[in-house]
């Protein structure tokens, strides 16, 4: 990209974005896989599935893969396990990424507005961020139980705009899943992708983001400054 973008508002997502949370979200994978009398899976896997909400984690560490169902009587034994596991283990292991802080406080200090917008169920979205120190800078948070539908539909995206009260015109979406890359190309937004997160085992690149970051400190060569 060769001129910098000034983007109307500028949404991020979260897990693998914002927060490395796979640590937790393996310990409570690994502990229902336990309770289950199944074996554990480890991070290494974990961090293949993570993305497209808590429920569809659940059932991909159930299957042991990316794509299919389980039975549903064992996905009726296992959510509830996940779900009070997690609620425990929000935010213990995860960790925000480095340049993240600098990163959203450059673009706070430019003016720029931010929200989050993530597939994570709101009752983890809203603690994680609190725990972690993040909450504050967003003036809004659309979880992956706010909408109807999650990423990568549009739908979430277009409601934080409506939320922020303005168009979805020349807006920015940083993320790191081919479905952050669908949404925010359904939804008529730029998108920038970080190198370090999450995307089911596949190179990010293949998807054509139009910026690839190693790290939100890089945000200034991207992005006009005030
Ligand atoms: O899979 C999840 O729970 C959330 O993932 P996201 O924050 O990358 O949208
Ligand atoms: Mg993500």
């Amino acid at each position: 990209m060769t001129t910098k973008l000034k983007p109307s508002f500028v949404l991020i997502d979260l897990d693998g974005t914002l927060i490395d949370s796979v640590p937790d979200l393996a310990y409570c994978v690994d502990e229902t896989m336990k309770q289950l009398g199944l074996p554990v899976r480890g991070e290494a896997a974990v961090r293949n599935w993570v993305g497209n909400g808590v429920q569809r984690l659940t059932e991909r560490a159930l299957i042991n893969a990316v794509d299919g169902m389980p039975e549903q009587a064992l996905m009726d034994k296992a959510y509830p396990i996940f779900l009070a596991l997690y609620q425990e283990n929000t935010s213990k292991r995860s960790c925000v990424y480095d340049g993240v802080v600098e990163g959203i406080e450059w673009m706070k200090a430019q003016g720029y507005r931010v929200a989050c917008v993530t597939n994570k169920a709101e009752a983890f979205t809203l603690p994680l961020l609190k725990d972690k120190g993040l909450l504050e800078y967003f003036e809004v948070v659309v979880s992956g139980d706010t909408c109807a539908e999650k990423k990568p539909h549009p739908m979430p995206l277009l409601h934080a705009a409506d939320l922020l009260g303005v168009s979805a015109e020349n807006a920015l979406m940083i993320g790191d899943s081919k479905s952050d890359v669908k949404a925010a190309r359904a939804a008529g937004f730029h998108i920038f992708c970080m190198t370090y997160g999450y995307n089911h085992g596949e190179d990010i690149r293949d998807y054509h983001p139009d910026v690839i970051m190693d790290s939100f400190a890089e945000l200034p060569n991207y992005l006009e400054a005030k």
